[in-house]
């Protein structure tokens, strides 16, 4: 089995985007991200620090805005309204989720869709499905950078993407079908999940429940994509993939932690970074 690293990937990359920074700031242009945190979850402040570290070692600009869990809707949409006409800011995520207590998809319908490296907002998602120009969801947009990078051709392989997810499954199915892929999309209602997973090529999981897939899952020769991102028993980090008992019969698989996550940061980076492009060019 071939580990797909996506810690080694994004390295690779990093150093890539690292050129195109320099490039930017020869023109006058600082590449510049921000991030709407709310509240304290663990997990969310690991990601956004994550995301300042690379944004950071790029030479990006990037502005955290942290708020309490109890920020009020109507603060969130003020401040993304401020982020939308500020010409200094190429792009800006709101990390999710939020706190109950906010309208998710009205605050990520609030970010002007021109700003959203996310990919998150409708006009983005639409675009996405008819091949027009859009920003794209990280998640799904760094796993495709690293099976290129792997040279996973996708082209008429059979995709099982376990998961329905508008931040995973979806993007995901909609960016491998333009890719001609033969896609299929199998969540909590599918039935015979075992059987209908054994026959993909490529099998991406994004369910978020630690270890669930098996062997019994995965085709002999398949390629693994996992998302997840869970604990374990020992609360060990862990992913929806059961590693030591898929591995002998993977071709290829991602680790957790090492594989998809880092590879999310490199994809938003990379968005940032297409963004600022477009405003020195235009
Ligand atoms: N606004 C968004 N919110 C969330 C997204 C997103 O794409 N946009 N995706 C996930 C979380 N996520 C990105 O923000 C993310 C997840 C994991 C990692 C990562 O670096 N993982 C490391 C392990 C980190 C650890 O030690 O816990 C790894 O896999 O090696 C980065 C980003 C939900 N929210």
């Amino acid at each position: 089995m071939k580990l797909l690293d996506g810690k080694k990937v994004a390295g690779a990359l990093d150093e890539k985007m690292t050129l195109r920074v320099e490039d930017l700031k020869k023109k006058g242009i600082t590449p510049s991200i921000a991030v709407i945190l709310v509240g304290d979850s663990g997990a969310s402040s690991v990601y956004v620090r994550n995301k300042r570290r690379r944004a950071e070692k790029l030479g990006m600009d990037f502005q955290l805005i942290h708020y309490k869990d109890d920020v009020s809707e109507n603060e969130l949409l003020a401040k993304i309204d401020e982020l939308n006409n500020d010409k200094t800011v190429d792009g800006f995520i709101v990390q999710l989720p939020l706190p109950k207590s906010i309208n998710e998809e009205r605050v990520i319908q609030a970010i002007d869709s021109k700003k959203d490296v996310d990919g998150f907002a409708p006009d983005n998602v639409g675009n996405l499905w008819i091949g027009e120009p859009h920003t794209k969801p990280a998640t799904a947009a760094g796993i495709l950078m690293m099976l290129d990078y792997y040279d996973v051709d996708l082209d008429g392989k059979n995709v099982v993407i376990i998961g329905r997810s508008n931040i995973v499954g979806k993007p995901v199915a909609a960016m491998m079908l333009a890719r001609n892929a033969t896609v299929t999309i199998a969540h909590s209602h599918t039935k015979n999940l075992k059987e209908l997973a054994k026959t993909a090529d490529i099998l991406v999981v994004a369910i978020g429940q630690a270890k669930f897939v098996t062997k019994d899952y995965v085709k002999d020769g398949a390629v693994v994509v996992d998302v997840g991102m869970d604990r374990d028993e020992n609360d060990k980090l862990c992913g929806d993939v059961d590693f030591a008992d898929v591995e002998n019969t993977a071709s290829m698989m991602t680790p957790v932690p090492g594989g998809v996550g880092p590879m999310t940061i490199t994809a938003l980076m990379d968005q940032v970074l297409e963004l600022a492009e477009a405003r020195a060019n235009a």
